[in-house]
């Protein structure tokens, strides 16, 4: 069952405990491998990275007028509580030179946090599991590719059930085997 993470108590004598995330990088400006390794191993200070998928050639979603995206996913381990996890993810977007741009717009790098643990999360600023995911093919299959099993906490469906209900059309070239120096 999901559960909002807010609502745990904490337990007496608990020691702290290291949460699994998953979190879906993409860039379509600049250097974009570099970006994506950049990034990674800005998250390794504080992620224990697990998983990284192979690197997605992807056309844009929602807008169409731009450069092709570089999107992967990620998993590891974190002693981070969600909400400086969150802080962390936005100044690594901030360090490595992200302007402010629109909706679905170009962006030298952008980290979403998909999943944290098996929470449910909804505040202003951060939703979990990360509300478009479902929907996006270049998210599902790099996530796919390294969890097919993983189970959306609320949708409950896999990884790879959830790919088979999308259009993956747009995906061009894969890199694969791909291992940043985190
Ligand atoms: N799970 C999440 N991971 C990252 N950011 C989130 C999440 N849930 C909500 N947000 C919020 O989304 C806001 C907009 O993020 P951003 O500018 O990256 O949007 P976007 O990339 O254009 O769209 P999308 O969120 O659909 O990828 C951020 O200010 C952030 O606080
Ligand atoms: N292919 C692709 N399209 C997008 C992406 C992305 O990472 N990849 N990110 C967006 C906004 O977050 C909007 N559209």
């Amino acid at each position: 069952m999901p559960f909002s993470h807010d609502q745990i108590p904490p337990m007496e004598n608990d020691t702290p405990k290291a949460h699994q995330v998953f979190l879906a990088l993409g860039t379509n400006l600049g250097e974009r491998k570099q970006n994506l390794e950049a990034a990674l191993h800005q998250l390794s200070k504080n992620i224990e990275i697990k998983q990284v998928s192979s690197i997605y050639e992807t056309e844009p979603v929602g807008y169409a007028d731009q450069p092709n995206f570089f999107n992967l996913v990620c998993s590891g381990q974190t002693m981070l509580p969600v909400d400086k996890l969150h802080q962390e993810t936005q100044k690594i977007e901030q360090q490595l030179g992200r302007q402010p741009s629109f909706r679905n717009g170009p962006r030298l790098i952008d980290i979403d946090i998909l999943f944290y643990d098996q929470a449910y999360i909804e505040r202003a600023t951060l939703i979990i599991p990360h509300p478009r995911l479902h929907e996006r093919a270049f998210v599902l299959a790099p996530l796919a590719e390294i969890a097919p099993d993983y189970l959306h906490p609320t949708l409950g469906k896999s990884a790879r059930e959830l790919l088979d209900t999308v259009n993956v059309q747009g995906f061009f070239v894969s890199i694969p085997n791909h291992r940043a120096a985190c």
